[in-house]
């Protein structure tokens, strides 16, 4: 856990990169724009706020390395549950959990444990006005309980006018090779009768209603999936390219390189009081990713609104 000042901020129009953070308050000097902030969120855990001078915005936690909000023209398109909590002890429901080593179900708690450990920040920069934090998550007694390896996570957020992005970087610092799955479990802003997901069709399918443990196999045919009742569903190889239509009037563009697989939720009744508001689409690594010592892997997600 990074020891955290109260606040601290930085901005520049031009690229400024702040190397690993000492936990010493820094001030931006002469800046407008605070194009990073750290300070605290609910539960006064660390949150860190990116603004862009375009006027998008971005919240994360360093609990969980979790995306909280990115809002375009003043509308969040992510979604945090209401049964979220903010105590450090659970991870957060809701924004861009990370699954992480497992996705599960499997041998380690549901969804692995980089979720509810927290990450540290090394380093942000601004660059054209578009701010990007980049945190580090390391194995600890907490995760070596679970899985006695020792690796770095690297996660870069970068938001810029219409999009956030995201870089995740697993290496293998141990002796001995592991292996992990892996996946960002987007929570999007939604009516959920009205979503719509583009860009499956032709994918065989996992479906993990009603048993999770046991899958049914399938293919997609449809072109537009939507979320009529529970779904649990992963798609193998799915496209470097999806459409959500959130039903609420914007069309979000999910692109990736190297999460080959995606997973479409909805808890439906069994989540009552806000199924209705919020799809999950979730790109993911659900075969194995083998890593030899020194070895790394590395993932892009794109979200673009137009
Ligand atoms: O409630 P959580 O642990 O956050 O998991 C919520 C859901 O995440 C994924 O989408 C899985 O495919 C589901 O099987 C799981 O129920």
């Amino acid at each position: 856990m990074v020891a955290l000042p109260m606040t601290w901020s930085f901005s520049a129009a031009t690229p400024r990169r702040v190397s690993r953070f000492s936990g010493v308050a820094m001030a931006s000097a002469g800046a407008k724009v605070e194009n990073v902030k750290v300070g605290q969120g609910l539960g006064d855990l660390p949150k860190v706020v990116l603004t862009s001078v375009h006027g998008s915005e971005a919240e994360l936690y360093l609990y969980g390395g979790c995306v909280t909000s990115w809002k375009v023209e003043n509308k969040d398109l992510l979604f945090v549950r209401p049964d979220a909590v903010f105590t450090g002890q659970k991870p957060i429901s809701g924004g861009i959990p990370h699954c992480f080593p497992q996705f599960g179900p499997g041998a380690i708690q549901q969804h692995g444990f980089a979720r509810n450990m927290s990450w540290s920040i090394v380093s942000s920069e601004t660059v054209d006005g578009n701010p990007s934090i980049t945190l580090e998550l390391k194995d600890g007694p907490y995760s070596r309980a679970m899985w006695d390896y020792s690796f770095q996570a690297i996660y870069k957020v970068t938001l810029d006018s219409n999009a956030l992005s995201t870089e995740l970087k697993v290496t293998n610092t141990d002796a001995k090779p592991f292996s992990f799955t892996t996946a960002l479990h987007t929570y999007f802003r939604a009516s959920v009768t009205g979503a719509s997901v583009k860009g499956l069709k032709g994918c065989k399918t996992l479906n993990k209603d009603p048993d999770p443990k046991n899958p049914v196999e399938g293919k997609e045919e449809r072109t537009l999936v939507t979320f009529p009742g529970f779904v649990d569903c992963v798609y193998l190889e799915a496209p470097t390219e999806l459409q959500l239509d959130n039903g609420l009037g914007g069309v979000i563009t999910i692109k990736n390189t190297n999460w080959s697989d995606a997973i479409l939720w909805n808890p439906h009744l069994t989540m009552e009081s806000c199924y209705k508001d919020f799809v999950c689409v979730e790109n993911a690594k659900i075969g194995e990713v083998k890593l030899e010592p020194n070895e790394s892997w590395t993932a892009l997600q794109h979200l673009s609104i137009v």
